[in-house]
């Protein structure tokens, strides 16, 4: 403080008396003595007379007086335009699109009124006159465009591209329509005889006239008339934007909804429509138990005070806070409107048996959009003017450069000068974070792909990222892989999806109520969305029994969903079955992965061998998801370990991929062996650093905000990006799930969760293997046969301790009785596993 306020004090007036100074030096007459320029050559008789005479003098005072007064008054003009111009900018968004749409309806109106009736007035008849020379027989359509565009501007205000595509669309439209009338009415010219501007503006006005006269000059007009309408068919391509490829499906589509809407399978209430898309997920709508940022907290709006609030910084002068703020909204990325594009996607699907019939993939239009992303806030200008204000009291060489505003955090890039240690802005975490009144600031350092620190600040109001938006996206469209999946949008505000097939396995964990369960959710939906039952089949493990209810019943699954965490431990032992199964066939048939595999079946490429009865079928992938870990490491961590290290290990070319979730991510759940195999990590919100390491092996995580920020490491990155996870409301994921159980009934598999039969126990052992076992390990790992050591460690009497060290010197495990001394022990203990496997029959 002692040494900002010195510095801050003297910099402002020194900066204001410099330009203070450097202002009047300019309007200031140069001095008595100074030496005149020469005179110009043509200027000789003027400049020859030292004094201008009295009434020159009076002339050029009086024109002086007139520009200065000009001056002053445009100068007066000017700064009040630039006065209500950066109000028109500080207007809300809303607010400036609304009014752009109501000129727009003014703008149909006024022209409506003097061309649709036959009003006297010159300026009436003067606007007639050219709107008809304009637009000829077509000139009655304008106001009715202007008003579509009005429309457009205050229903749409956030899908301002398509706004821009279907203004484009129409103009192809109307000037293609234009052109076909004109040369229908025999191709007119605005002079000439015969001609006038009163045929012209009979016909095609002077657009058509423009569009058709050359082509009609040189073509006859059976080739003129298809290249305009060739034009308009551009243009109606364009309004509905659709490519040509596209124009079969569109087609489907359009017919579905004229014909095929009324015998719609999704039940509904009496009297009740199903709300289409236009309200953002989880909007407060009534029985929708889950909302996107959902809080106990009630108070008063905090943004507002944040945004409306002048806060004044000390140490920047009025030109340094408007020179940051304008570098700032220099850098800063115009915020794009979600993009809405009803996008391309697969009307029907694989025929999954001859019974079944086409399987329909839920419509796009189940999941509601988000809400736009937000622009600068003068919070944003506040958080820039602090940061530089944190440097400053520090004598630090560095500057921010600009801001990136995602969904949840904003992240302010700072710029070292040279020769300044990234230690010296990283060691100032804690003064950044009160600085900028947030206790959750993350730094980055560097920014990836950039030179710059990276300072993550959580926004005062956050967008929603809704997952339809999200899988509405282009990159999510381009890719038809069925295991493509929803994850969010970055801080750049970029749309993240991710292949579940090259993770290939994934861990997500984060603290209660950090959104773990909704990216479960999330999963599943992009799944269901995008993928039949042929292609991907899933194992819900849902030990919490609340959380994955919803989907019970749908064709996708194999088994109901596991509740019970030893049946859980069965589910995952079959799966590494079924894993064995499919590597049998890869093997068999000299393939490398499941994808090629299917491809040989159904090219009908691949054969049984000669006197086999199989027949080939594709492998659909198979997606387990363990929704709470915890519980099953509770119940059977070696069983449940084991399995899932198998299936990590081996199951990628199976086309088997694992998800896992927990909100205990502690080395005894998320154990060493697990991690190692489990290459992708979501993190969400933890309490603590130790968790962060757990997860992501390094920190983070606890300086995640909750409720859907999140932290993704995908396999073999090593900085993690940060995602606001999409939302998705169990209102949709109810309505999806009734499509897909409309579609096809689900069909279960009886062996998954049923216990496996796979053990063939010596009839010798009987029910005795459990404490078989056990006395096996104490003894290998003791090297120590003892029978009263038996009887002392596993409670059991001296007949049954007896009876157990018979059948291990059966086995070959001890030695022969020596009297009341020990026996040999025969099985070294590396050899341990593998005779407890064989204990146990496998
Ligand atoms: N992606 C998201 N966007 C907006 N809000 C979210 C998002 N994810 C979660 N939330 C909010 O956070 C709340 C808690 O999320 P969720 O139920 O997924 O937490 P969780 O980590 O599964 O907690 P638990 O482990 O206790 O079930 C949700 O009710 C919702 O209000």
């Amino acid at each position: 403080m002692a040494t900002r306020t010195p510095k801050s004090a003297s910099k402002g007036p020194a900066k204001r008396s410099a330009s203070a100074r450097s202002t009047p030096a300019k309007r200031t007459p140069a001095p008595a003595g100074r030496p005149r320029p020469k005179p110009r050559a043509g200027a000789s008789r003027k400049s020859s007379v030292a004094h201008p005479d009295p009434i020159s003098w009076v002339f050029t005072m009086i024109g002086k007086l007139i520009v200065g007064l000009w001056m002053l008054f445009a100068g007066g003009v000017g700064s009040m335009a630039r006065a209500l111009g950066n109000n028109a900018r500080e207007l809300d968004p809303a607010h400036r699109r609304d009014g752009l749409g109501l000129a727009w309806l003014a703008a149909a109106i006024v022209l409506a009124s003097m061309t649709w009736r036959n009003a006297d007035g010159a300026v009436s008849g003067v606007v007639n006159a050219t709107v008809r020379g304009v637009f000829g027989s077509l000139a009655w359509a304008l106001p009715l465009l202007l008003g579509l565009l009005a429309w457009r501007y205050m229903r749409h205000p956030d899908q301002n591209a398509d706004t821009g595509r279907m203004v484009i669309g129409w103009a192809a439209l109307l000037v293609g329509v234009l052109g076909v009338i004109h040369v229908a009415n025999d191709t007119p010219y605005p002079a000439g005889e015969g001609q006038g501007m009163d045929k012209v503006s009979a016909a095609g006005g002077m657009v058509g006239f423009i569009v058709s006269a050359p082509p009609m000059s040189i073509l006859p007009s059976w080739i003129t008339i298809p290249l305009l309408l060739l034009l308009s068919a551009f243009g109606v391509l364009v309004i509905t934007a659709t490519p040509v490829h596209r124009i079969p499906e569109r087609l489907a589509e359009l017919r579905h909804m004229l014909f095929e809407r009324q015998s719609d399978p999704l039940p509904r209430e009496p009297g009740r429509r199903r709300p289409r898309t236009k309200k953002p997920a989880g909007d407060g709508e009534g029985g929708d138990g889950v909302k996107p940022y959902d809080t106990p907290v009630l108070s008063e709006k905090d943004k507002e005070r944040a945004d409306h609030s002048p806060e004044i910084v000390p140490g920047l002068t009025d030109e340094e806070d408007a020179a940051v703020a304008a570098a700032a909204e220099a850098e800063r990325r115009p915020p794009e409107p979600p993009l809405p594009t009803p996008a391309p996607r697969k009307v029907e699907q694989l025929v999954l048996s001859p019974q079944a019939g086409p399987y329909a993939l839920p419509d796009l239009q189940f999941l509601k959009p988000g809400s736009a992303p937000k622009p600068q806030t003068k919070a944003n200008t506040t958080v820039v003017n602090a940061l530089t204000s944190v440097l400053e009291q520090f004598s630090i060489d560095a500057q921010v450069i600009g801001f990136t505003r995602g969904p949840t955090v904003t992240r302010y890039e700072i710029e070292l000068g040279p020769a300044v240690k990234v230690e010296k802005v990283t060691a100032l975490t804690k003064n950044i974070a009160y600085a900028v009144k947030s206790a959750d600031v993350r730094i980055l350092s560097p920014i990836p792909g950039k030179s710059a620190i990276g300072v993550e600040i959580p926004n005062a109001d956050k967008d929603l990222v809704a997952l339809g938006d999200v899988l509405r996206s282009q990159v999510a469209q381009a890719d038809h892989h069925p295991m493509i999946v929803g994850l969010g949008k970055d801080v750049e505000g970029r749309t993240i999806v991710a292949n579940l097939a090259k993770m290939p396995h994934l861990l997500i964990a984060g603290a209660t109520g950090a959104g773990k369960s909704v990216c479960v959710n999330g999963l599943i939906t992009s799944i269901l969305m995008r993928s039949t039952p042929d292609e991907v089949r899933m194992v819900l493990v849902d030990p919490k029994r609340v959380e994955l209810s919803v989907y019970e019943g749908i064709p996708h699954l194999i088994t109901p969903i596991i509740t019970n965490p030893k049946k859980a431990a069965e589910a995952l032992e079959w799966v590494v079955g079924e894993m064995d199964r499919r590597y049998d066939d890869l093997a068999a048939s000299g393939f490398r992965h499941v994808d090629e595999f299917n491809k040989a079946v159904r090219a009908g490429k691949l054969q049984p061998p000669p006197g086999s009865e199989r027949v080939y079928q594709p492998y659909p992938y198979l997606l387990v998801i363990v929704d709470e870990l915890a519980d099953l490491m509770m119940v059977a961590p070696r069983d449940v370990e084991d399995s899932i290290v198998r299936i990590t290990q081996l199951a990628r070319a199976a086309g088997i991929h694992l998800v896992i979730a927990t909100q205990r991510p502690s080395v005894d759940v998320v154990t060493g062996l697990i991690k190692a195999n489990v290459p992708s990590r979501l993190a969400f919100a933890v309490s603590s650093l130790t968790d962060s390491r757990v997860i992501l092996d390094q920190p983070g995580a606890d300086k995640l905000v909750g409720q859907g920020d999140a932290l993704f490491l995908p396999m073999g990155a090593s900085k993690p990006i940060r995602i606001q996870n999409a939302f998705v409301s169990e209102k949709e994921i109810a309505e999806i799930v009734a499509h897909c159980k409309a579609q096809m009934q689900v069909e279960y598999r009886e062996d998954v969760a049923a216990a496996p039969v796979k053990r063939e126990i010596d009839e010798e052992i009987g029910d005795d293997l459990d404490l078989l076992i056990q006395a096996a390990e104490l003894i290998v790992t003791t090297q120590f046969g003892s029978t009263s050591m038996l009887q002392r460690k596993l409670r059991v009497g001296f007949a049954k301790a007896g009876r157990l060290m018979d059948l291990l010197e059966s086995r070959n495990v001890v030695g022969p009785s020596e009297g009341s001394k020990a026996r040999e022990v025969l099985v070294k203990p590396d050899d341990l596993p593998g005779l407890l496997a064989d204990l146990r029959g496998e």
